[in-house]
């Protein structure tokens, strides 16, 4: 099942110079400027929208860029092990798909081909609640391989639990509670085209087939009135700690809060008992402009819980390096956003799958030349100690 990278390689110099497919690229960071030239200037922008200037994103890459890896000789790491254990589950790289909403607006197949993608590489999938197919849907395509579900919490509770009850029945094994968007960021992109795909019916589906939520509608309602529901429910800007035990009722889940970047948030998530592992993320710099890099974050977070609970970390991932260096500075796994979104609109099931293969080719590859065997040999040894501050990332296009 994992795409070792000799395999990869092999397939790609056996295809010939055309690579995998005309549009995708072997470069992961290349991805952007492809998918460019095929996605509706809508959906590009609302895939790559930042929140105001667009500068977390920048310094995202930027903390990553600015660690460098001082790889090890002679260790014999001529066979490598990717796999990594997570909340009781084997999981084939320490890597999973980041949750992303309403995917149809970029391929027609949405979530159903990033969970068929999930089924062909190993890489679990966490499904947004604004997913474009029902959560019951996605699972049908996606195999045995762990599947997590990503909750933003509604207004109203028995929507919240009818939620978090389906996915439990329909074979989610984790809950991913999304702390930091208890409302959209500024988004000048979005705010230009006057396009959020919501508005235009994608990305409710969780919804849709929800019995509560059609419960408050009346009989056969037109798309105006559900959509104008959703607005109304769909975000819970009153949440705080204090709701937390509530979740722990409803489900006997794990939950990891996505969007932790403070260690004091950490430290209480974990007094009062409502996480079982926590991911460090600005979002991919969507929400709050100017806010720290993820990674920067990420070691003050992991000192604060010790070593004994998971902490993921997402926003800036794009490289197989990059997820060295985010598990050396203490993730225990990341989450892949973008890139996976834009192999996505270049190919369909195929192209998440090539971007997968892609990344977990370049991680096995960055094993065996930093003298790793297994993902637990990746130690903050294997990073230079931090040299003299960078000077501030250009603007995008620049
Ligand atoms: C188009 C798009 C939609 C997203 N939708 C969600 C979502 O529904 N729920 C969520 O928790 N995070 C969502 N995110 C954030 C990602 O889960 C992840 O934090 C982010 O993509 C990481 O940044 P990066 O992709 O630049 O590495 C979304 C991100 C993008 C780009
Ligand atoms: O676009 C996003 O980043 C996102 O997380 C989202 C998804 C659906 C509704 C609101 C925000």
């Amino acid at each position: 099942m994992q795409a070792t990278s000799a395999d990869l390689v092999r397939e790609i110099y056996l295809a010939g110079t055309g690579g995998p497919a005309p549009r995708l690229t072997t470069d992961l960071t290349a991805l952007e400027e492809r998918a460019r030239t095929i996605m509706t200037p809508t959906a590009f922008a609302y895939v790559t929208g930042d929140a105001g200037t667009g500068v977390t994103s920048r310094l995202n890459r930027q903390a990553f860029e600015r660690q460098r890896l001082v790889p090890r000789m002679l260790r014999g790491a001529a066979h490598r092990d990717l796999t990594v254990s997570l909340l009781g589950r084997r999981l084939t790289a320490p890597v999973l798909m980041a949750p992303a909403a309403a995917q149809c607006v970029l391929h027609h197949e949405g979530e159903l081909a990033w969970a068929g993608a999930a089924a062909d590489t190993g890489v679990p999938f966490i499904l947004s609640t604004a997913a474009s197919h029902s959560m019951e849907e996605v699972a049908g395509v996606a195999g045995g391989q762990p599947r997590w579900f990503q909750l933003y919490w509604p207004s109203d509770r028995e929507l919240a639990a009818s939620l978090v009850r389906r996915a439990e029945r329909s074979g989610y094994s984790a809950l991913v509670l999304t702390v930091d968007a208890p409302t959209f960021g500024y988004r000048p992109t979005d705010l230009d085209h006057g396009y959020l795909p919501f508005l235009h019916g994608a990305g409710i589906a969780n919804f849709t087939s929800d019995p509560v939520f059609m419960a408050a509608l009346p009989e056969d309602p037109d798309q105006r009135a559900v959509i104008a529901h959703w607005t109304r429910v769909f975000a819970n800007p009153t949440l705080d700690w204090d709701d937390l035990p509530w979740l722990r009722k409803v489900t006997s889940l794990p939950v990891l809060l996505k969007g932790i970047l403070h260690p004091d948030d950490a430290r209480r998530a974990l007094e009062l008992g409502v996480a079982d592992g926590l991911i460090v993320s600005n979002h991919g710099g969507r929400q709050l402009d100017g806010t720290v890099a993820a990674l920067d974050a990420l070691p003050a977070v992991r000192a604060a819980v010790g070593d004994d609970i998971p902490v993921l970390l997402d926003s800036g991932v794009r490289t197989g390096s990059d997820v060295l260096k985010a598990l050396a500075l203490g993730a225990d796994a990341v989450l892949y956003g973008r890139p996976c979104l834009y192999g996505l609109a270049l190919g369909g099931r195929r192209g998440v799958a090539h971007v997968l293969r892609c990344l977990l080719a370049e991680l096995d590859l960055a094993l065996a030349l930093t003298g790793c065997r297994s993902v637990a040999d990746i130690t903050p040894a294997l990073l230079a100690p931090p040299g003299p501050p960078a000077p501030p990332p250009p603007p995008r296009g620049a």
